[in-house]
C-alpha cells in the first residue's frame, strides 16, 4: 500500500500540528509506506490531492479540518465528475468541527481512524459537484450559469452548501472567534450577527428544472449531511449512500419564529414545512446570478458567486472506514 498524508498544520488555530508526530509514528511502527506533503494554504490540499490522484497512490489521507478535507476530495475529481483514479480517501480529522466524520459515522480517534487504513475497507459516499464562478459577474445577475463562462469553477463537497447568510456566518466563524469562544458559541454568535445584519433576498432558483422565485430567503443550504456546521443540524431523509441532495430553504422570518427555526435547526429534530422552513428532496439546483447576494459558501468557507449549479458528482468516492462505521 502506498499512502499520500495530505496534512494542514494551521487547522484548530494551528493545534493540528502537535498529532502529526503520532501519525507519522503509527504508520512507521506498521510498516506503511507514505509520503507526505504540508499545505501552506488551502488551495496546497487540491493541488496534492489531484497530484496524488494522477501518480495513483492506493490511499490518499487528508489530514486537518472540514476545509482541508474538502480540497482534498475536490482533488479526486476530473471536471466532469468522474474519479481520476482508483486511490481511496482516508480521513483524520484534526480541524475544528467534525461535521463530516460526524455525518458518515467515522473515527474521530486517531487510532481508530489509522487502524481502518490498515484494515483498508471502503464505503461509497456520493458526492455533490458544484460549478459557480470564481469572480461576480453582473452580467449574469437574474439569469443562470453560462457554461462557456470564463470564469467558471467546478469544485465538490460532501456536506453542505449555502446560499444567503452562510457565506458572513462563515467568514464570521472563522475569523479566529472560534479560538476563544469555542467552535459552538463561537458559530452561534457569528450566526445571529449575521442574521441582524442580513436584508433577506428574492432567488430566482430552478429545481430539478422548474424555475421559481423564493422570496425573502435568508439562506438555501442543499446539503446531503446532517451535521453542516457546528452544532447546526438537517434532520433529512437521505441516506448515505443517496447521491441525491436535500434543500432546505429558510425564508420569510419574523420576529418570532426566527427563534423557532434556529431551535429546529440546533435540535436536529424532524419538522413540518412552514411558510419559514421547507426541505425537499432534488437532483439538481440552480441559483441564478443576484446583485443583492452573490456569494456562495460550501463545507466551512466561502468559496465563489452566483449563479450556480449543484448536482451529483458521477461518481462516489471510496472512503476508508472502520467495519463498525456502517452508513445509516
Ligand atoms: N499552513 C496552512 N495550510 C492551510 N491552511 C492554513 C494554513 N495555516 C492556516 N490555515 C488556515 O487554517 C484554516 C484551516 O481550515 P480547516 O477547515 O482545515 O480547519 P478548521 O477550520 O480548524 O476546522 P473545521 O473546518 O473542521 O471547523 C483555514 O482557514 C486556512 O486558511
Amino acid at each position: 500500500m502506498r499512502c499520500l498524508l495530505i496534512l494542514n498544520p494551521g487547522s484548530q488555530g494551528g493545534k493540528s500540528k502537535a498529532k502529526f508526530e503520532r501519525i507519522f509514528a503509527f504508520l512507521h511502527k506498521n510498516r506503511v509506506k507514505f509520503d507526505y506533503r504540508l499545505t501552506k494554504t488551502l488551495d496546497d490540499a487540491y493541488t496534492f490531492s489531484l497530484a496524488g490522484n494522477k501518480k495513483g497512490y492506493d490511499v490518499i489521507l487528508a489530514v486537518g479540518g472540514d476545509g482541508t478535507i474538502n480540497r482534498v476530495i475536490s482533488g479526486f475529481y476530473d471536471l466532469q465528475g468522474k474519479r481520476i483514479s482508483n486511490s481511496k480517501l482516508a480521513v483524520i480529522h484534526t480541524g475544528t468541527s467534525p461535521d463530516f466524520c460526524k455525518s458518515y459515522n467515522l473515527p474521530l480517534e486517531i487510532d481508530q481512524a489509522l487502524n481502518a487504513v490498515l484494515e483498508g475497507k471502503t464505503v461509497q459516499i456520493p458526492m455533490a459537484k458544484i460549478t459557480y464562478l470564481s469572480e461576480y459577474d453582473e452580467k449574469l445577475d437574474g439569469k443562470p450559469l453560462s457554461l462557456a463562462h470564463e470564469k467558471l469553477q467546478t469544485s465538490y463537497f460532501a456536506c453542505c452548501a449555502n446560499i444567503g447568510i452562510g457565506a458572513s456566518v462563515a467568514r464570521g466563524a472563522n475569523n479566529g472567534i472560534r479560538d476563544y469562544l469555542g467552535d459552538f458559541a463561537g458559530t452561534l454568535v457569528s450566526l445571529i450577527k449575521a442574521l441582524i445584519s442580513y436584508h433577506p433576498v428574492n432567488f430566482s432558483v430552478r429545481i430539478d428544472g422548474k424555475q421559481e422565485v423564493l422570496e425573502k430567503a435568508y439562506n438555501i443550504f442543499v446539503g446531503k449531511t446532517t451535521y453542516i456546521a457546528s452544532g447546526l443540524k438537517v434532520k433529512n431523509e437521505l441516506a448515505l449512500n443517496d447521491p441525491r441532495l436535500y434543500g432546505l430553504i429558510i425564508q420569510k422570518l419574523g420576529l418570532v419564529n426566527w427563534v423557532n427555526v434556529l431551535k429546529k435547526l440546533y435540535s436536529g429534530d424532524e419538522f413540518a414545512n412552514n411558510a419559514a422552513m421547507s426541505l425537499l428532496y432534488v437532483h439538481k439546483m440552480e441559483i441564478f446570478g443576484n446583485p443583492a447576494n452573490n456569494e456562495i459558501e460550501f463545507d466551512g468557507d466561502p468559496r465563489g458567486f452566483l449563479p450556480c449549479k449543484i448536482e451529483p458528482a458521477g461518481e462516489a468516492l471510496d472512503v476508508i472506514c472502520p467495519q463498525d462505521g456502517l452508513l445509516r
